[in-house]
């Protein structure tokens, strides 16, 4: 039986082929030379060195959780998040099975000032230009969804569109193979994506291993400010938060509350 990492996949293959078929490649080059890159790795590394930098991610629904929120204006939540001091957002762009959209990071790119993440599985070059287009400053690489070689078109084709990359592990060997990719963030994630198990434990253990020249992110099952606190002790500079943020009334408080 496939994980459900690879259904994921499978269904990113066939989306994805579909839109490149039906693209005007003049109007996405056209869009895409619209909007300067504004310094993902860099907004992380600044807003680390005076406290801890989250990436606010706006995240209706998953495939582990179902819906999380019913009622999601990506520009209202991306605006909030701004004012309540996040220091870079992460926008789902997957439809299926995350109920997101590359329109939703149009629209909040555009209303934000600092650095949005393309939040998706990226499988091939296209998605890269298709970010760009929509406004992204960065991108994310899944290690456990591709091989070196293709990993290393990704990264280089983000480094032609000037967008910065968040390289995502979960174990010691998808590490070792990320720090040959020489990607300007890491990002461990708790949650294995083959499984669904959450562990912040397993974060910890692997931050001792990223080297200082990477912005070290630890991404998913964080919720409290506690978490936060641990994960920072361990050595973390920036903190990728989604499904907390998204259960609260009021995320922006919920932000200012584990950041403090
Ligand atoms: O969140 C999921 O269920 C999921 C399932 C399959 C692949 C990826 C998935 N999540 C992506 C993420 O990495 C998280 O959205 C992100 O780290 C934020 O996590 P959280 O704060 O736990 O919402």
């Amino acid at each position: 039986m496939s994980s459900h990492l690879e259904r994921i996949l499978a269904n990113t293959r066939i989306e994805v082929s579909a839109r490149k078929a039906a693209a005007e490649f003049a109007a996405l080059e056209e869009a895409a030379a619209a909007h300067t890159p504004r310094g993902f790795a860099r907004a992380l590394r600044e807003r680390a060195e005076t406290g801890p930098a989250v990436i606010a991610e706006l995240k209706k629904a998953s495939p582990s959780k179902g819906l999380i929120r019913a009622e999601f204006e990506p520009v209202a939540l991306g605006t909030e998040l701004e004012a309540a001091g996040a220091a870079c957002l992460s926008v789902l762009t997957d439809e299926v099975f995350f109920l997101g959209g590359l329109e939703n990071l149009r629209r909040v790119s555009a209303a934000v000032k600092i650095p949005c993440l393309r939040k998706d599985f990226m499988v091939e070059p296209f998605q890269v230009l298709e970010a760009r287009a929509a406004g992204a400053d960065a991108i994310l690489l899944i290690m456990a969804a591709l091989g070196d070689e293709d990993l290393r078109v990704l990264r280089d084709t983000a480094r032609t569109y000037g967008l910065d990359v968040l390289c995502e592990v979960h174990d010691q060997e998808e590490l070792d193979r990320a720090l040959q990719l020489d990607c300007e963030c890491v990002g461990v994630n708790s949650r294995n994506l083959k499984t669904f198990d959450v562990s912040i434990e397993r974060a910890v253990e692997l931050a001792s291993q990223l080297p200082d020249g990477v912005v070290r992110v630890a991404e998913s099952g964080i919720a409290s400010r506690q978490d936060v606190e641990n994960l920072r002790v361990a050595g973390f500079d920036a903190f990728l938060i989604g499904e907390t943020l998204m259960r609260q009334p009021s995320p922006g408080a919920m932000l200012r509350e584990l950041i403090g």
